[in-house]
């Protein structure tokens, strides 16, 4: 298996305050690394910096052999692609579905314009969605609905690498629960390759392959997602694991809760 992603030594200041201390990492090709930790610890800063929102003070961000500079391409900026809790935040609310994902497809030249319809309807299907979609707008549909479209979206662009920061935990525990399905099945349809996001532990155990943990802006543990369940490595981690509460979405995690 090689390496999609390998982050090396990023620190990250917020005026005097170290969010990301020297955090190193590899993501291999077609897995997903679940990213968890406490309120704080670091993981959004995380994920803005590999997705080029934010600088690092320090350290770097390689995609395969290719070093991310400070100021990265159109095409850089494409391959890493970011899914938000709140999808709404980068939907202009005045744009219909086919708008927004058609001019994704046409500022990365993913399709020329003839085949962009043809393009659009199969996105939609990709993430279950009918393509009557494609005429309405943004508030038409659920929460769940609108992380469907913000899916479609960011794999509009054939990224390298989709980064999801609490993708679900907006939603209700059943849409939830189909939200986290579909992810499932496009990580075996399309060979994806992921950084996820979540608090929730049931939800990494549902989705990840390797979990990482942060704490303080520090990474504490890189393990399997067996080995961090079953026999976690770090002390902090055993205390993560234990102080779960019994919740509803037991139900999407395998039996872990
Ligand atoms: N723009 C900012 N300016 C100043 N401090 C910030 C900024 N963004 C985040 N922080 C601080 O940096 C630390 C890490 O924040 P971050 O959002 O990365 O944590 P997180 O693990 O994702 O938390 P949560 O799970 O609550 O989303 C926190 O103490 C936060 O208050």
């Amino acid at each position: 298996m090689s390496t999609a992603l390998r982050i090396e030594d990023l620190t990250v200041h917020y005026d005097h305050f170290t969010a990301l201390d020297k955090v190193s990492l590899e993501i291999q090709q077609h897995t997903t690394l679940g990213l968890v930790g406490e309120s704080g610890s670091g993981k959004s800063t995380l994920a803005r910096v590999i997705a080029g929102l934010i600088s690092p003070v320090q350290g770097q961000v390689l995609l395969g052999s290719q070093n991310l500079g400070k100021k990265r391409s159109r095409e850089q900026h494409k391959k890493i692609q970011m899914i938000f809790q709140n999808p709404d935040s980068s939907f202009n609310p005045k744009h219909t579905i086919r708008q927004i994902l058609a001019e994704a497809l046409l500022f990365h030249q993913i399709v020329d314009r003839s085949h962009v319809d043809r393009r659009c309807k199969e996105l939609l299907a990709s993430v279950r969605m009918d393509e009557s979609a494609l005429g309405r707008y943004p508030h038409e549909f659920s929460g769940g609905q609108r992380q469907r479209i913000a899916i479609a979206r960011a794999l509009s662009v054939e990224p390298s690498i989709l980064i999801a920061d609490e993708p679900t935990s907006a939603l209700d525990v059943s849409v939830q629960l189909s939200i986290l399905e579909l992810f499932n099945k496009l990580k075996s349809e399309l060979n994806l390759t992921m950084l996820f996001i979540s608090h929730d532990l049931g939800v990494i155990h549902a989705i990840s392959d390797n979990v990482a943990v942060m704490r303080q802006g520090r990474l504490v543990e890189v393990n399997t997602k067996e080995q961090f369940f079953t026999r976690p490595s770090t002390a902090y981690s055993r205390e993560l694991l234990s102080a779960v509460p019994k919740m509803p979405t037991s139900q999407l995690s395998g039996g872990f809760l």
